[in-house]
């Protein structure tokens, strides 16, 4: 946090409501609030250098958020909504076969009917567009990179990073100032694990009596399929093989238009083994007799990876503190067993929005924006994920097989008659706390890739896109050279060189001594480390604007 008095030089801007992020969530406030009112000024910074840059998800959306935020959407011939949900399969692995789960067994809340397979990175740049000709003022290649604050400890804007700053931390040729942007309120929409909502969160205290965030990581491809593997509005998810019964995680096969389909894996980061590799899992996963064939003869477009928020109902941090609020996946909005947030993203930014717009009508500024925090439980974000509050601490009590079972009666309990009999579930450690040391666990084999199905990280993060100019201080900042060396490797065998899904960490010997490399420039944002490290040793910080991975159709 930065006492705005300490930084006189800095050029400033001022709005009526600044937006850090343009997700769903960011976006979504920002026309909810122009639609309240026109005359509002409304910025959006987008740390991506263009919008949906940065956007990795699934994606089936549920377009109740869509639906209230713009409701004549389907009369606009440029909706990214093309291929609406035609299939819903859920299938259990095992090494050499599969179950199909029949679908009546299913709790009507998984039910995909009615939903859309989109890239949701294409989503936002939609939702970008339809924010500009409303008068908002987007800006992408901005990251904000400090929280303003006044003398009383309200929240007064945000300031853009200083770019051109060398790896030393001294400024270089092509320094620049970053901006201050000002505003009566601020809205953090960074999306899961924000460094800006990180930061709030700890300074107002605001997950107090919460329990912990529970994380997963997202690995996804997007693969061109031949026309005779193609079957538009398919859905599809997995869970069991190639995991464990005790590691979490399954499988997600979306087929879009144009012969497209998103494969991806997610996989809870409350795992214990560190020598698991999230990444290799997801490779295995491909090999598997019941989705290898849909890959037969295709070709892999993109890459990418994003951590997930799993901890729900009972993880939301206090949404509110003076000056702004969280929304979407700064609050970890996301319903786990529906692997679904991007409505709760839009409901939320448009909850924030119209609860500042009311505030600013009132002639207020810069207080606690109280009636937001106060709304959530009882609205259709509260209502969706209340359903499912005990299904993560179900699965990570019970294991894959038996978690699956009972929290899928939970949710039938809860739809059918409002209750559950477990009460509401605690998560338990956080996440980092859960890896056991090195030597409690046998070593993983994975198997090489092929190059044809199967890939290495290097390729994959080639096809990120990503780019981080090399001559700036590290955007992974370690706190204790010291307690990497004895804690990291020693006692949990260098974890982050698996965790990592972008191949950024590495244990280097150099005349015998170990030595912690960090290839920044390869880091796609996901923020896994910042969560998974045992020692909480790494924090991830924003880089220059515009950088970074640059995802398209993801
Ligand atoms: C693998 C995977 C699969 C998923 N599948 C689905 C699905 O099928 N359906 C579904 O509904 N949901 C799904 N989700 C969840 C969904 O993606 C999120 O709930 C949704 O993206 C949250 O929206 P948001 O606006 O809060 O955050 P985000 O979509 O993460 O957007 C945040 C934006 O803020 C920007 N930003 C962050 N920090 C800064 C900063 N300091 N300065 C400037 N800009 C910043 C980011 O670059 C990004 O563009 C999935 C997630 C993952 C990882
Ligand atoms: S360095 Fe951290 S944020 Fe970057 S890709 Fe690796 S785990 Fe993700």
């Amino acid at each position: 946090m930065t006492d705005v008095n300490e930084l006189p030089e800095r050029e400033s801007m001022e709005f009526d409501v600044v937006i850090v992020g343009a997700g769903p969530a960011g976006l979504s406030a920002a026309i909810r609030l122009k639609q309240v009112n026109p005359e509002l000024t409304v910025v959006v910074l987008e740390k991506g250098g263009e919008v949906g840059a940065h956007i990795l998800s699934g994606a089936v959306v549920d377009p109740i958020g869509i639906d209230k935020l713009i409701p004549d959407w389907r009369d606009d011939p440029d909706h990214p909504f093309k291929t609406p949900v035609k299939a819903d399969h859920f299938l259990v692995l095992g090494p050499a076969g599969s179950i199909r789960l029949p679908n009546f067994m299913m709790p009507p809340l998984m039910n995909n009917h009615g939903n859309f397979i989109v890239s949701l990175s294409n989503v936002t740049k939609w939702l970008a567009a339809r924010a500009e000709e409303l008068g908002v003022e987007v800006y992408p290649g901005f990251a904000a990179d400090e929280v303003l604050t006044n003398d009383e400890g309200a929240v007064i804007g945000v300031a853009t990073g200083d770019m051109g700053v060398e790896r030393n931390g001294e400024p270089g040729p092509n320094y620049a100032r970053g901006m201050a942007l000002l505003g009566k309120y601020v809205l953090i929409g960074e999306g899961v694990r924000g460094s800006l909502a990180k930061r709030l969160i700890s300074k107002y205290k605001l997950d107090e009596d919460r329990e912990p965030q529970k994380y997963g990581i997202g690995l996804k491809e997007l693969w061109q399929v031949k026309p005779e593997h193609h079957k538009p509005g398919l859905v599809q998810h997995s869970f069991g093989w190639p995991l464990d019964t005790k590691t979490g995680g399954g499988s997600f096969l979306y087929h879009l238009e144009d012969n497209q389909v998103a494969v991806g894996f997610v996989l809870h980061l409350n795992y214990k083994n560190p020598w698991l590799s999230p990444f290799e899992e997801f490779q295995r996963f491909k090999t598997h007799p019941s989705i290898a064939p849909v890959f037969e003869g295709g070709k892999r477009l993109g890459y990418g990876a994003r951590a997930i928020s799993e901890g729900g109902w009972q993880s939301v941090p206090k949404l509110t503190f003076p000056g702004g609020a969280l929304i979407g996946c700064s609050a970890g909005f996301v319903n786990v067993a529906r692997i679904k947030g991007s409505h709760n993203a839009v409901l939320s930014g448009m909850m924030a929005a119209e609860h500042a717009a009311e505030a600013i009508a009132a002639g207020r500024a810069q207080d606690t924006l109280d009636g937001y925090d106060e709304a959530w439980r009882t609205s259709e974000i509260g209502k969706d994920l209340k359903k499912v509050r005990n299904v993560k601490p179900l699965w990570s009590k019970l294991g894959t097989i038996l978690g699956v079972t009972v929290g899928g009666l939970d949710m039938w309990l809860n739809t059918l008659f409002g209750m559950s009999p477990f009460g509401t579930m605690g998560h338990g450690k956080p996440d980092y706390a859960a890896l056991e040391p090195a030597a409690k666990h046998k070593k993983i084999e994975y198997p090489k890739p092929d190059g044809v199905l199967t890939f290495d990280k290097l390729s994959s993060v080639f096809l990120s896109n990503t780019n981080h100019e090399e001559d700036q201080p590290i955007h992974l900042q370690l706190k204790d050279p010291e307690l990497q060396k004895i804690s990291e490797l020693d006692v949990y065998g260098g974890p982050s060189n698996r965790y990592c899904p972008a191949g950024v960490y590495e244990w280097v010997e150099t005349d015998g001594v170990p030595t912690f490399v960090i290839n920044a420039q390869n880091c796609v944002h996901c923020k896994t480390c910042d969560i998974k490290d045992p020692n909480q040793n790494i924090n991830w910080v924003p880089p220059q604007g515009g950088e970074g991975p640059v995802y398209t159709n993801m």
